[in-house]
């Protein structure tokens, strides 16, 4: 499957439909906030496994009770793709069962 650049346009289109995430210089990034740290902890070890799946991974933070989650597209240079929308819609889908807010 060729992967190519999203216009500006598209990506913020596709951010309408996953609150809480940003998009600036070509990324698109959100910080989940937690009780605790193993609350934390747990949603990167479940990313982290989503990413082994979809062969597409994140620049993850992990501090004491937040998560920081950075994705674009290395293979086109760094541009924000259908891929990164993909991994971040899976990761929305999973961050409540840990107990994640919004920062
Ligand atoms: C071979 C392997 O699938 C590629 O190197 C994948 C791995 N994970 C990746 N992750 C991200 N974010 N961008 C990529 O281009 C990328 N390429």
């Amino acid at each position: 499957m060729a992967v190519e650049p999203l216009t500006d346009q598209e990506i913020q289109r596709r951010l309408e439909q996953l609150p809480g995430w940003s998009f600036a210089d070509d990324r698109l990034f959100r910080t989940y906030v937690f009780k605790g740290h193993p609350q934390a902890a747990g949603l990167v070890a479940e990313i982290a496994t989503i990413q082994e799946e979809l062969a597409h991974h994140s620049d993850l933070t992990l501090g004491y009770n937040k998560v920081g989650v950075t994705v674009n597209t290395h293979s086109v240079g760094g541009k924000v793709t259908a891929l990164d929308f993909e991994l971040a819609g899976r990761i929305e889908e999973i961050a409540p069962q840990h107990g994640a807010r919004a920062d």
